[in-house]
């Protein structure tokens, strides 16, 4: 099989996906980053009365229309204790922020342009225009108006205003699950005692926090060593456990204990491509089982998070309804680069962003082994060379993609 271009790949596993059809109720304080899954209208009317916007005190405009004018205080309207009685000619009511507007009263008179000129009577130092600071009922919502329409990203102010509409509950768009499973006979799990040749799992962490964060829920599917039966038993446990996408890490070169692909398709697995032109992370995979789709990343750390990126955040993004991250941007070559082969490269690079005109400087390190993770923790974007680019200049405009938008 011929080398799959980046962007054919990108195509093929994120191209047709769209958000799940689940929903599932949240608790609107379990709500914060999901996806509403239907229109949501208002169960009430909002303010369900007229109410004051200010404290002061509530009368008839046209007793109000002069400095100097007075009038006699007959009650009071709290928020929640409103006033029982009516405002008649030449009377005001004690009112403060948000509470009901007594009968008969039509204005506001803010408390700053009242002078009291004993118990029970004020002076009136600047006309009131009628209406002044009442808000009138329904004047933010009306029972069944509409409020948030389906595949609305539930943020604070969505919250608000569902919590306001009278909503505790609010169904929203399932999360993908995504399984992942690390392979290979050399890993153990951080804080195991390490024997000698064994390594660290580490990539899973990277690859499931990457997955959470764009919107999955995780089914951590551990290690399985490099034999048949140890991966046909974690990719039964991925298909019984309903996940949507299925992600391996490591396995999926050329050597003889890259196996994965192999109990894949012993599973059934329709093989949609295996490598891809880019740098680090050749040995891609990618197909389907059933409704499951896979996704087999190289074992190198670098190599799985650069893929990860790449093709799963954006899929897990798609799948629950939620927007990618933007991480494309334009930057300046910070150093010379040598022409590059056909594979894309994406080099792990320091940006740098000059103070005064915001220009973004893009420079590589100097190793990109796709083993160094430490690198890549201090990196700030990958730097993307396309197929076949001739030798970099500094200064030259190129592509990044940032790693924390
Ligand atoms: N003859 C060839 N050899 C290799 C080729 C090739 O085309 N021809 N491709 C190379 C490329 S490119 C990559 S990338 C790697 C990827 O290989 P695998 O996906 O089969 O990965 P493994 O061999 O299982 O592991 C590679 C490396 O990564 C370590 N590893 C594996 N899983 C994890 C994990 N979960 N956490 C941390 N580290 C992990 C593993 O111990 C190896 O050191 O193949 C090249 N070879
Ligand atoms: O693609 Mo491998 O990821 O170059 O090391």
């Amino acid at each position: 099989m011929a080398l799959m271009p980046v962007e054919q790949a990108f195509e093929r596993i994120v191209g047709d996906a769209e958000p799940l059809t689940r929903t599932e109720p949240v608790t609107l304080a379990d709500a914060l980053g999901r996806v509403l899954a239907r229109d949501l209208l208002a169960l009430r009317t909002q303010p369900p009365f007229a109410a004051s916007a200010m404290d002061g005190y509530a009368l008839r405009a046209e007793d109000a229309a002069r400095a100097g004018a007075e009038l006699d205080v007959t009650g009071e309207s709290a928020a929640g204790h409103g006033f029982d009685g009516r405002v008649g000619p030449g009377e005001a009511v004690r009112i403060f922020t948000g509470a009901p507007m007594p009968e008969g009263a039509d204005s506001i008179l803010i408390q700053e342009n009242a002078e009291i000129v004993r118990p029970g009577r004020i002076r009136i130092t600047a006309p009131v225009e009628a209406a002044a600071y009442v808000r009138p009922d329904g004047m933010d919502f009306s029972f069944g108006d509409a409020g948030l329409p389906a595949g609305r990203v539930l943020d604070p102010t969505a919250i608000t205003l569902a919590a306001g509409m009278n909503h505790p509950m609010l169904s929203v768009l399932a999360r993908p699950r995504v399984a992942i499973l690390a392979t290979g006979d050399e890993l153990r799990l951080p804080g195991q005692s390490l024997a000698a040749g064994q390594i660290i799992a580490s990539n899973t962490f990277g690859v499931a926090a990457m997955a959470r964060r764009a919107g999955a829920e995780i089914i951590d599917l551990g290690i399985a060593a490099d034999r048949m039966d140890a991966l046909d038993s974690a990719i039964d446990s991925a298909i019984s456990q309903g996940a949507d996408i299925l992600v391996t890490i490591g396995g999926a070169s050329v050597g003889d204990h890259d196996l994965v692909q192999k109990a894949l398709v012993g599973h059934g697995m329709n093989l949609d491509f295996w490598r891809i032109a880019m740098r680090p992370g050749k040995p891609l995979m990618s197909g389907s089982l059933g409704p499951m789709r896979v996704l087999g990343l190289p074992g190198n750390p670098a190599s799985s998070m650069v893929c990860g990126l790449l093709f799963l955040e954006p899929l897990v993004a798609r799948l629950a309804g939620l927007p990618a991250p933007a991480r494309l941007k334009s930057a300046f070559v910070g150093r010379e680069l040598s022409a590059n082969d056909q594979r894309q490269d994406y080099l792990r690079a320091r940006l740098d962003t000059d103070p005064e005109s915001g220009r973004l400087t893009a420079t590589p390190f100097d190793q990109q082994d796709s083993s160094l993770m430490r690198l890549f923790a201090d990196a700030d974007c990958l730097l993307i060379r396309p197929p076949h680019a001739p030798a970099a200049r500094i200064g030259e405009t190129c592509s990044v993609l940032v790693l924390r938008p």
